[in-house]
């Protein structure tokens, strides 16, 4: 303690911190953090909906399991507020352990003030390469938690190989969402091998799955997404380690390629390959579980975790039950055969009368995703369109 003290990068810390509670857990934060690169320690506290989530997804994956132990890795910590909240917050009878790391000497000083001010004694702290760190842990890491500055693509072979363990989980973030979105489609190209879409922003986190998926069948492990969300300036998945090649085939066959007409989707199969026109590979089975959002809920509902958390997995647990791939923009329809566009409610009231299941997305406030065909949705926006005249 006294040597943290004394160190002349920790006074430069103390003198501009304040202390926090996020969920459970006190964290010592910096009072004027820019949320940017530059800060001498990162912290973000936008950030607090998506570690409730976090937080929330794995106690439900961890409720799945009987096991003794539970190991996580958070190798780019920053704060340590996300390590340190699931050391703090996950409940668990066996042995839970966390090991945070960060690059940053300041971060790592102070990881170990937050530690010290929950009292954990299930953590450890690495002043370590986030690649080094993982590589040095092969095989042993239940989860593991990518949460880097842009792209999680760095360090996803590590992450893959230190979560090889039963029933893993990889938890990864990207915040490069323009690139992941397309607008930068050629660097999408060289970090992700994956041609991305400017469209529906579900397919940026289909892009970002089906790359980790050819990244992990290597090692003849599938990667199985149970909850994926867009929420503010990043893209967020969850994927289930699943070890043998019939895993990896599975996972493989589930990605395809994607082209656009207006608001229509087509699709082409891996297996069938790259056409010019198409963007992908994206991953197409479902990338959210319905009883893992389920009990997430639940856990964040009975904890008072933030509103925000709560809001977005209701909408992710209304959409984990309606098979499609993106979903439709009404305003994009309306625009495309050029009529007036219907309240949300007014037509998703229609849909339900007509026998449709219907929901609207937590991404885009003109989506909805349901079992109607595109021509269904058109008729019933010009049947509106019709009333109005
Ligand atoms: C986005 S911040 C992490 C935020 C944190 N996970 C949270 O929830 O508050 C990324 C962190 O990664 C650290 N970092 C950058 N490159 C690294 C590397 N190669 N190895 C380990 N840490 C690194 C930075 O110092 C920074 O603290």
């Amino acid at each position: 303690m006294d040597e943290i003290l004394n160190n002349e990068d920790y006074k430069k810390i103390n003198s501009k911190t304040k202390v926090i509670t996020e969920g459970r857990t006190n964290l010592i934060v910096l009072e004027d953090s820019k949320t940017s690169k530059k800060d001498i320690v990162f912290y973000n506290p936008v950030m607090e909906a998506n570690r409730d989530l976090s937080v929330s997804v794995i106690q439900a994956f961890l409720n799945e399991f009987d096991r003794e132990e539970f190991l996580i890795c958070d190798p780019l910590g920053g704060s340590g507020a996300r390590g340190l909240r699931y050391a703090n917050e996950l409940e668990f009878k066996g042995e839970l352990k966390v090991n945070i790391g960060d690059i940053n000497p300041s971060a790592v000083k102070m990881i170990n003030q937050n530690l010290k001010l929950n009292g954990l004694e299930n953590v450890t702290v690495f002043h370590e390469d986030a690649n080094v760190l993982l590589s040095k842990n092969f095989k042993l890491f239940n989860v593991t938690d990518l949460d880097p500055f842009g792209s999680p693509v760095p360090y996803l072979d590590s992450g893959i190989r230190a979560t090889l363990t039963k029933g893993g989980l990889l938890c990864m973030t990207a915040t490069d969402t323009a690139v992941l979105c397309g607008a930068y489609r050629k660097t999408c190209i060289r970090k992700y091998g994956a041609v991305p879409l400017r469209a529906d922003k579900e397919l940026a986190v289909r892009l970002m799955v089906g790359c980790a998926i050819r990244m992990a069948s290597k090692y003849d492990v599938g990667l199985k997404p149970i909850f994926s969300h867009v929420t503010d300036h990043y893209v967020r998945t969850f994927l289930v380690t699943e070890r043998g090649a019939g895993k990896a085939d599975l996972a493989i066959e589930n990605l395809g390629y994607v082209t656009l007409n207006g608001e229509e989707k087509s699709f082409k199969s891996f297996e069938e390959g790259y056409e010019k026109g198409y963007g992908g590979p994206f991953y197409m089975g479902s990338i959210n579980n319905t009883k893992i959002v389920e009990d997430a809920l639940n856990t964040a509902k009975t904890r008072n975790y933030s509103k925000k958390a709560v809001n977005l997995l209701e909408y992710i647990l209304n959409e984990s039950k309606i098979e499609q791939v993106g979903c439709y923009d009404i305003h994009e329809i309306c625009s495309f055969i050029k009529k007036l566009v219907p309240p949300i409610t007014e037509l998703m009231e229609k849909l339900r009368e007509n026998g449709f299941i219907v929901t609207r997305v937590h991404y885009n406030p003109y989506g909805i995703k349901t079992d109607a065909k595109l021509s269904d949705i058109a008729v019933l926006i010009s049947e509106y369109n019709l009333k109005k005249i």
